[in-house]
């Protein structure tokens, strides 16, 4: 009872109006209440629980993913659900599945390529599931490279078809999620052959299994690529593997809205960019910066309520013993986090408009922030997701011992995010794709030519290459102009020294290769500098709710600064900032953290996780911990039974034997 009685009190302590929080959080009133119903059902549904997910072998979680994912399905056809609240009711089921790839990439990717016609002919089949599909681009030997894929299309004229191949074994496509068992149709990214050519990667829709026994068609072989790391986590997906021999498709299966081949054979490129065969990609990166936030969220709440709950050392005269959440160190490793979900969500939001609003100028022709939406999302994704998949882990050791359980959540959600570092581009490969544009950027300022969006700041160059900070005190850290200043001078400093030094080398192809270790730090201060500005933008923003604009901006100072401390080496060796500064800066950080304890679990309660979504026994809402700690344990298969089995085989003779040794002695 006494932990129930804490988290109340740590709720009592809030400065500011928790409801009004959560509507900024979720970005409208209507949001919080559209994701509040769909939590609210998926939790009160037996056929939804996860909580005995760690403990099914690999063929029981699959079949629970698709006995989940029908089951919400038949609900959000029942209850005829808006696109919104469907998308959220597949959320908040919380389990990778097939039906992510359908949505997520298959759909996207016919929306993006296909002509009207074959969205015509295509989305309602997938939209009503009459058809399942993946996004098939990686293979065996290429992931990263996509220019270097090997799966051949090549057009035969004579029966108006695509021939799709795979030449070789590491032709074999590897990765694409639902493709090992679940979907009926993919899109393949191959090499388009026509008239003797090769012309590139080309996307084209693909039948691979049966409509009526799912069994795999002719020349198509199918399969799962085994286990993946973690218990639960991942494994619900059928991350497949797949080769063609010789599979024969019609030719205006192939995405035409790019490039077409004719009936004759002929290849014609329509007058747009030929990244846009990339869309997709742009679209998920998107969205995975928003998908780092929610991540980020649910490991922060779990140790921070379990923070207020946990006590230990410092009891006087048999007193309470200290909550650990009041621990500096505690503080000073936790808060930083809770302040970068709040960014993270936030620099989400901005990227979903900048997204919406380049698919807008794409569609009127105008390819001008074409690289200004692959330079962010590349970016952003990267930087999110790397520090999400570490902050989870960190949250782990937070939440001490009991943070290594299973039903802490901690485990299953690091399993699960981990490998967001890795799909939809590498983060390295996507941050020195970052990189290789910032130095166009620096090349281009000679010229005259002003940067526009992201990097506008570089216009700024002859002023943030030799300005000062004017900070004097550790209040003057609470100026968003000083915070900007030295983020907007660090990115750009550590942009132009990279291009200095590459311009020293024999080529700039050589300089960019024995650079690219600064070129990737050089990156992340550009995409932190993108995040401090997009969380200062919305502060500056009218914020309704009683001490809800004090807190975005405390956690926005805490978010800047906490970077500013852990890459002082950056502003120190750039001349940004004064190691007297830096000094001031970690001094204003103790403080802000001082602010954002009382307020750290109504913070958290902001996110209005359910306990089903959270699953976790250390952050329920309620903190009532240890019972649910102690319950928890017996559930466990081992426990099934009191003498284990394998007793009798194993341990009983070995400590027969041991024991008849010793009688002899
Ligand atoms: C549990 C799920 C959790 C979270 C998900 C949440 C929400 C998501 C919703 C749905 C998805 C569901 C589940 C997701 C889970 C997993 C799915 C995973 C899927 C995949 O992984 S699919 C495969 C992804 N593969 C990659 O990302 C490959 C990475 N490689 C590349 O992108 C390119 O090859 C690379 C590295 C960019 C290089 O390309 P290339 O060699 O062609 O280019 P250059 O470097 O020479 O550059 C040429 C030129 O083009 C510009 N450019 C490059 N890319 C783009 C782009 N995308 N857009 C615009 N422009 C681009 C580049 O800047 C150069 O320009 P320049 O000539 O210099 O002007
Ligand atoms: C869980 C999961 C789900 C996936 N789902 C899908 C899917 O649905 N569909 C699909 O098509 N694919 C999917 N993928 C594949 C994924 O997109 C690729 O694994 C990813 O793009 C990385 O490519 P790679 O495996 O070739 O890595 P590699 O490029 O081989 O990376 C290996 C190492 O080399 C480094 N490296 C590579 N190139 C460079 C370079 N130019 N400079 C410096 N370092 C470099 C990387 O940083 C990394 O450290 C999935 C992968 C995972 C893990």
């Amino acid at each position: 009872m006494a932990e129930v009685d804490h988290l109340a009190a740590e709720r009592a302590t809030a400065r500011f109006d928790v409801e009004e929080m959560k509507v900024a959080w979720a970005g409208s009133r209507h949001a919080v209440h559209v994701a509040d119903r769909m939590a609210r059902l998926v939790a009160s549904d037996p056929v939804f629980r996860k909580d005995n997910r760690t403990m099914l072998s690999r063929k029981e979680l699959f079949k629970d993913t698709l006995r989940k994912a029908a089951h919400a399905w038949k609900r959000i056809v029942e209850l005829r659900l808006t696109e919104e609240e469907a998308d959220l009711l597949r959320q908040y089921v919380d389990q990778p599945g097939y039906v992510d790839l359908h949505w997520g990439m298959f759909v996207p990717a016919i929306k993006g390529q296909g002509t009207e016609e074959q969205q015509h002919k295509w989305l309602p089949l997938a939209y009503k599931f009459q058809i399942i599909g993946c996004y098939a681009q990686t293979e065996l030997g290429h992931g990263s490279n996509v220019q270097g894929l090997e799966t051949t299309a090549t057009f035969d004229p004579k029966t108006d078809e695509f021939v799709i191949h795979s030449p070789t074994l590491t032709s074999s496509k590897w990765w694409p999620g639902g493709l090992g068992k679940a979907s009926t149709h993919a899109v393949v990214y191959a090499r388009l052959i026509t008239e003797g050519k090769d012309y590139g990667i080309h996307g084209f829709i693909v039948q691979l299994r049966s409509l009526e026994d799912h069994s795999p068609l002719p020349g198509v072989t199918l399969g799962d690529i085994g286990g993946k790391f973690g218990s639960g986590a991942y494994n619900s997906m059928d991350n497949g593997v797949l080769r063609f021999d010789h599979v024969r498709i019609p030719r205006d299966q192939m995405l035409m809205r790019l490039s077409q081949v004719t009936r004759e054979g002929k290849y014609v490129h329509s007058n747009v960019p030929k990244q846009l065969l990339y869309g997709t990609m742009v679209y998920v990166r998107q969205s995975i910066v928003a998908d780092a936030s929610k991540a980020l969220s649910r490991a922060v709440c779990i140790a921070v309520r379990y923070s207020a709950v946990r006590k230990q050392f410092g009891s006087q005269d048999g007193g309470p013993e200290t909550q650990v959440l009041n621990y500096k160190t505690q503080q000073s490793r936790l808060f930083p986090l809770l302040a970068s979900a709040y960014a993270f969500r936030f620099v989400g939001d901005w990227l979903n408009w900048l997204y919406t609003d380049v698919t807008q100028k794409l569609e009127a022709k105008d390819f001008s922030t074409l690289q200004e939406a692959h330079a962010c999302t590349a970016g952003l994704k990267a930087v999110t997701t790397s520090v999400t998949a570490d902050a989870i882990e960190e949250c782990r050791k937070l939440c001490g011992g009991h943070g290594y359980l299973n039903s802490s959540g901690l485990p299953e959600l690091f399993a699960v995010y981990v490998p967001a570092c890795t799909y939809e581009g590498d983060n390295v490969v996507l941050l020195l794709q970052v990189a290789r544009i910032l130095m166009k950027t620096v090349s281009q300022l000679a010229s005259g030519k002003q940067p526009v969006g992201t990097m506008a700041y570089m216009g700024k160059v002859q002023y943030l290459m030799q300005c000062k900070s004017a900070v004097s005190s550790a209040e003057d850290w609470l100026n968003p102009d000083a915070i900007q200043e030295a983020f907007e001078a660090r990115a750009l400093r550590m942009a132009v020294n990279c291009a200095q030094n590459i311009s020293q080398a024999a080529s700039q192809e050589e300089g960019f290769y024995e650079r690219s270790p600064d070129l990737l730090e050089a990156a992340v201060a550009h995409i932190q500098l993108i995040i401090v500005t997009k969380f200062i933008e919305k502060v500056h923003q009218e914020i309704p709710g009683h001490g809800v604009k004090e807190q975005l901006q405390a956690l926005c100072n805490v978010y800047a600064l906490y970077i500013l401390h852990k890459h002082l080496g950056d502003f120190l060796a750039t001349g940004c900032i004064t190691p007297r500064q830096g000094a001031l800066a970690n001094e204003q950080l103790g403080k802000l953290y001082a602010q954002v304890r009382p307020n750290a679990v109504a913070l958290v309660d902001a996110f209005n996780y359910t306990d089903h979504y959270l699953g976790s026994v250390l952050g329920r809402y309620d903190g009532d911990v240890y019972p649910a700690l102690y319950e928890e344990a017996w559930k466990d298969p081992l426990n099934e039974t009191v003498v284990p089995e394998g007793y009798h085989e194993y341990l009983r003779p070995l400590i027969k034997q041991q024991q008849l040794k010793l009688s002899r002695l």
